[in-house]
């Protein structure tokens, strides 16, 4: 197995209050995991500790078997990239624009995004499908649309590890789905290697190749979806009561109610 990214002994607090404990974590390239578990648990601070956004106060991320803090920062965006819960909604430029900002770590500082680099946005916005929408200016998009060139914008900086933070909040049913099948295009076709910290369990378990549960700042398990999403797993990790069916050997859990101590 490759290793894109691994994650050991990580930990981190907030004003001392520790939010991740000694948490391990290791993706092969290929794989979409999807990081799942409840409200606090410090999902998104172990997606920032991966993206380099946040310094561990104990352990290390290696980044494809390097020490990620080691690193030059344009080398980390050359390979990773992340898309947090929100983006600045107010930038007043057009599409095309941010798209090409996603060339930058790509350029030395006297190069203008030209001639291949304009290819490389010419093709993000085209798998992204904004190709009508490239000059409408951001603050003029719909939210679903919107994501989608944000999207666009991580695309642009051809990384080999995209890091999603609930990428489908804001969206209705169908522009998340119309998402996650464009990040299951990315995965199988690209062969991007995707980590998505993701509320929805069903859609989790229906795209992600490997789901881990975070609970305290820790895994408490991973695995196939269909190993993992039994009755016990709902009740140790969210509290609840759940029916779990199969549909297709997929796993579809129906929540039945809050889970007697
Ligand atoms: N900047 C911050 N300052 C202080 N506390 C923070 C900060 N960011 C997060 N926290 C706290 O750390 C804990 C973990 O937060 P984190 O956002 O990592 O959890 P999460 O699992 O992603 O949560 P959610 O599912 O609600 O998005 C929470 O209790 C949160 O209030």
């Amino acid at each position: 197995m490759t290793e894109a990214l691994r994650a050991s002994d990580l930990a981190y607090g907030y004003q001392a209050q520790p939010v991740v404990n000694g948490l391990d974590l290791s993706v092969a390239k290929g794989e979409w995991v999807g990081i799942v578990g409840p409200n606090g648990s410090g999902k998104s601070t172990v997606l920032r500790m991966l993206a380099r956004l946040l310094a561990p106060q104990r352990g290390t991320v290696w980044l494809e078997g390097q020490n990620i803090a080691r690193l030059q920062p344009k080398s980390v965006a050359k390979r990773l990239t992340m898309l947090a819960q929100s983006q600045e909604n107010a930038l007043d430029m057009t599409v095309r624009e941010l798209v090409r900002r996603g060339r930058n770590p790509h350029l030395r500082w006297y190069e203008e995004c030209r001639g291949a680099h304009e290819a490389v946005v010419d093709w993000a916005i085209a798998v992204t499908g904004l190709e009508r929408l490239q000059h409408r200016s951001l603050p003029a998009l719909s939210g679903g649309e919107r994501q989608r060139a944000w999207l666009a914008m991580s695309m642009a900086q051809t990384p080999e590890t995209l890091l999603l933070d609930e990428p489908t909040t804001y969206l209705d049913i169908a522009h998340q789905l119309e998402l996650m099948e464009l990040i299951r295009k990315l995965n199988v076709e690209k062969g991007i290697t995707v980590v998505m910290v993701i509320h929805d369990l069903n859609q989790a378990a229906r795209y992600c190749s490997r789901i881990v549960a975070v609970k305290q700042g820790a895994v408490v398990a991973e695995g196939a979806p269909a190993a993992v999403f039994r009755p016990a797993f709902f009740r140790d990790v969210f509290g609840i009561e759940a029916k779990v069916f199969l549909d297709d050997g997929v796993p579809v859990y129906l929540p039945c109610g809050i889970a007697r101590s």
